[in-house]
């Protein structure tokens, strides 16, 4: 068997096209959806994806900016510019870079961040809306997730979904959000005991630990829809996923591909949770 590929990046173009109404809605009441991005030091892999977020806004007519400040600066100095973008009219979404500097703590930044700005979802107020079933802002990438699984027509009403990383702007968000679709759900991490038999029952299975193939194709059961969220740059400069694509789409009746699968996925629901927002200033002004 071969598996179907889930092209992520063609879906995010639809998406895309789909937005432009709104968009043009928008401006036609004086609101260009705006975003600020805040990068702090200089992985070059964060570089990357901020630039990649940058030039979508950029492309669509919204309005992005970027603020870099270096690794050096103190929590309170990052705190401070915080507050000075939660204050800024005009402003729909905040975005943090992560990772952040060991020296600074990543939730203590997070919720500075006002949570009507916060569209990463991020924010505690966020993530706790979420789990009680009425949520402000869909973390991103598990939100593109929700989509390719829509998109794909996988029936998760009574499936056994089984994800592999438990961190709180992944696997978590993503265990919600398939348990309130009616999956079984299963959340594996780094000390689960036996993880093959695990996978071995997913009927949906999403990688998100950061570890480069680790799934490999017999971890995975005949017919299974697997999403592989893992983005590892190899010392040759090529992508890989968390899982093996050969071995895996032998075996899998659909999968991701990396790159061109959730990656651009959570860009586009990057900019639909900007978008959303600026439609709630529209209602409020
Ligand atoms: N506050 C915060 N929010 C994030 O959403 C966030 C973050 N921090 N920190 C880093 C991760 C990573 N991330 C990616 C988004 C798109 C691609 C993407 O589009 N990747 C392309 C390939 C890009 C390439 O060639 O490097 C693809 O998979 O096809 C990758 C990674 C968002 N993140």
């Amino acid at each position: 068997m071969s598996a179907a590929i889930i092209d992520g990046k063609a879906l995010a173009n639809s998406i895309k096209q789909n937005l432009s109404e709104r968009i043009q809605h928008l401006k036609a009441n004086h609101i260009t959806p705006a975003l600020t991005v805040i990068l702090v030091g200089d992985d070059p892999a964060s570089a990357v994806y901020v630039n990649s977020k940058h030039n979508t806004f950029t492309s669509l007519g919204l309005k992005s900016e970027v603020l870099r400040f270096p690794a050096e600066i103190t929590q309170e100095q990052l705190l401070t510019e915080i507050r000075k973008l939660n204050q800024q009219k005009d402003l729909h979404g905040i975005l943090v870079q992560l990772p952040l500097p060991k020296h600074i703590d990543t939730n203590t930044v997070i919720d500075t961040i006002a949570p009507e700005k916060d569209v990463d979802g991020f924010h505690v107020s966020n993530a706790g809306s979420l789990m009680t079933g009425n949520p402000r802002f869909i973390p991103c990438t598990p939100y593109g997730v929700m989509k390719m699984l829509e998109a794909q027509k996988v029936n998760l009403r009574g499936a056994e979904a089984v994800i592999v990383g438990a961190s709180n702007i992944v696997g978590k968000p993503m265990a919600l959000l398939l348990q309130k679709e009616g999956a079984t759900v299963t959340i594996c991490n780094s000390k689960t005991r036996d993880l093959a038999a695990h996978t071995k029952r997913a009927d949906i299975l999403v990688v998100a630990t950061g570890r480069a193939e680790m799934i490999t194709g017999d971890m995975i059961k005949p017919g299974a829809v697997v999403i592989d969220v893992g983005i590892n740059r190899m010392a040759d400069g090529k992508l890989k996923g968390d899982v093996e694509f050969s071995s895996a789409s032998e075996v899998a009746s659909a999968i991701t591909p990396v790159p061109g699968g959730v990656g651009p996925m959570t860009i586009v629901m990057l900019l639909v949770n900007t978008i959303e927002s600026a439609e709630r200033s529209l209602k409020t002004a």
